[in-house]
């Protein structure tokens, strides 16, 4: 899947529309490329797909359904709309999604929020008091959503985080469908658009200390990142932004919330510099992999 997402990133026949990029593309194999990289993803979903057929949630041991056991059950649902029936295809166009946009997204944002953490004690104390203060596990229990609502400062850090280290930081790419004006510039009809979110989220016109990993910033400012704000757009903005946020966010705090309550972390080496350096090119993960000791709380 990684792979995939790599192959298919912006390619010749996106900066040439036509012929030459086609051509491009075809001469420098990575047509032939994307050809191989999907009958592998297919033979990879076909095995996800029939592991489910095969072992249906009710004769597993799962507490609760997951999303294919979900899929397949509405597709065998006789009431089905007959202008609309999900198939294997569409679900396997479902599974390749969250795959491709929902695990390494969240997974990436997670790896950033604690490294910031790490990076600054005082941030980090200050989460995990509140975390601590407020939430109380019974053993044999497990941390639930819920549990979330009751810790604004930890939102407020992966918000900040979010400012940061927009996991896909030039969004996906725009084509005008008119010619317009913006700020004093002309764009034709059909022009290739990138937005470097990234760069929005530290542009020192609106941020006070872009660089810094400041969570209080967010303390009464309406600013967030649900499209409406454009100081910062992690996830988009209009009607083709990410529509797996909500997900995405109930996952990476309910996952930092985890690793925060049970764990106290530290870098295997103290007081040694983090290198904070970005790699990658549809999503930007940290290029240095992130190494912590943690240390068991309760
Ligand atoms: C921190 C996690 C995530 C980040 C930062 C993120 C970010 C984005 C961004 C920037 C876009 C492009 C929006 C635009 O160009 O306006 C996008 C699109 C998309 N995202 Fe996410 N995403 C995340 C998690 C997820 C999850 C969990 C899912 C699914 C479960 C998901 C599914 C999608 C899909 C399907 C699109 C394409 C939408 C379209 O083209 O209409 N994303 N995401």
């Amino acid at each position: 899947m990684f792979e995939l997402q790599k192959v298919g990133s912006i390619s010749s026949s996106d900066l040439f529309p036509g012929g030459l990029g086609w051509f491009m593309d075809f001469v420098s194999g990575r047509h032939r490329r994307l050809h191989k990289l999907f009958g592998e993803v297919d033979t990879f979903l076909n095995h996800i797909i029939d592991d489910h057929l095969k072992n249906p949630e009710e004769k597993t041991n799962q507490d609760r359904p997951d999303i294919v056991d979900s899929l397949l059950n509405t597709m065998h649902k006789e009431e089905q709309d007959e202008s609309f029936k999900l198939t294997i295809d569409h679900l396997k166009g479902i599974i390749q999604n969250i795959y491709l946009a929902g695990v390494d997204t969240s997974a990436i944002t997670m790896i950033w929020a604690m490294a910031e953490l790490v990076r600054n004690p005082r941030v980090m104390k200050k989460a995990q008091e509140e975390i601590r203060t407020y939430i109380r596990v019974k053993q044999n229990e497990r941390i639930d959503e819920e549990d979330v609502d009751k810790l604004q400062y930890l939102k407020l850090v992966i918000k900040e985080t979010l400012r940061l280290h927009p996991a896909a930081p030039l969004l996906l790419p725009r084509e005008t469908m008119s010619q317009i004006k913006i700020q004093g510039y002309n764009i034709p009809l059909k022009t290739f658009l990138v937005v470097n979110t990234w760069s929005i989220g530290r542009d020192p016109k609106h941020w006070e200390d872009p660089e810094e990993f400041i969570p209080e910033r967010f303390i009464d400012s309406p600013v967030d990142y649900k499209g409406q704000s454009f100081e910062m757009l992690p996830f988009g903005s209009g009607r083709r932004m990410c529509p797996g946020m909500a997900s995405a966010i109930a996952t990476i705090e309910l996952g930092v919330l985890n690793l925060l309550y049970y764990f106290d972390w530290r870098l295997p080496e103290e007081g040694k510099y983090m290198d904070m350096e970005e790699d990658g090119n549809i999503t930007v993960v940290k290029k240095v992999p992130l190494e912590l000791l943690p240390t068991l709380y309760h």
